[in-house]
């Protein structure tokens, strides 16, 4: 293993957003143009990434059936498999150089957990402390867009795949609303870390958007 006190560690990039704004279409352009700079990429997500975080997905994500999942439980788990995933996949690939760009990370439990279920900040940032020992994404892409348009897209998706809606899809718009307006409050609380890009617009204006913000960063970063 590398030390990491003498290793410059690779970036650790974040993709965020609600349900169907574009985070998986736009992450492999993201994965696309870093490996065309020369990096060394691992494209993960969350929750999952590893076979046993990637369990713990499923517990997540499957549909109540008899026994609803507990919210604190909920937090706990997705807390259990981002522990796993920082052991297993993100903090080895930082240490030997790797570039790690992630679908999700812990901005997804202030937003889902905090402002969609109504979990205290103050007991996810324990949380946090705990499992992440300090390790913070580099950049985060925020892809922002009204919940409505989103969730057209979700559907259109789901349609196209015959897919059945997972738990968290299943919620209310209230529910939604809120996810996406606690994301918009952890951007402005943390401008220099949060880029927030307009997802409502074609792919084809998103895309241009999103690469433009990210070479302005990584100009800094050179
Ligand atoms: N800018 C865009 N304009 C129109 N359609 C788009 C755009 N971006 C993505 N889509 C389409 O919207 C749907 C949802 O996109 P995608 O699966 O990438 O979203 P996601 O944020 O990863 O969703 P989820 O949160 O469910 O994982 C897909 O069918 C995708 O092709
Ligand atoms: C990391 C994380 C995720 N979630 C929720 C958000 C989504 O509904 C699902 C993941 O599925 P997707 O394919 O990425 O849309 O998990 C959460 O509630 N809390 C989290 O920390």
């Amino acid at each position: 293993m590398p030390d990491e006190r003498t290793t410059p560690r690779g970036r650790f990039i974040t993709l965020e957003g609600g349900e169907g704004v574009g985070k998986s279409t736009n992450l492999a352009l993201v994965v696309d143009h870093l490996r065309a700079c020369g990096h060394e990429v691992v494209a993960t997500r969350e929750p999952g990434g590893t076979p046993r975080a990637e369990a713990m997905r499923r517990l997540l994500l499957d549909p109540d059936g008899e026994e609803p999942l507990d919210q604190d439980a909920e937090l706990l788990l997705v807390f259990a498999a981002r522990a796993q995933h920082l052991a297993r996949v993100i903090r080895p690939a930082l240490a030997r150089g790797a570039w790690v760009v992630c679908d999700r990370f812990t901005d997804a439990t202030y937003a889902y957990q905090g402002g969609g279920r109504g979990i205290e900040a103050a007991r996810i940032a324990e949380l946090e402390a705990f499992v992440q020992q300090g390790l913070t994404p580099d950049l985060t892409l925020l892809l922002d867009m009204p919940m409505a348009a989103a969730q057209r897209r979700l559907e259109g998706r789901l349609k196209g795949q015959g897919g059945e809606r997972d738990r968290f899809e299943r919620e209310r718009g209230t529910f939604f609303e809120a996810v996406r307006q606690a994301y918009l409050a952890r951007a402005e609380a943390a401008p220099e870390r949060m880029v927030v890009i307009d997802a409502g617009a074609g792919l084809a204006a998103v895309q241009a958007e999103l690469l433009a913000r990210l070479d302005e960063r990584l100009e800094a970063w050179s």
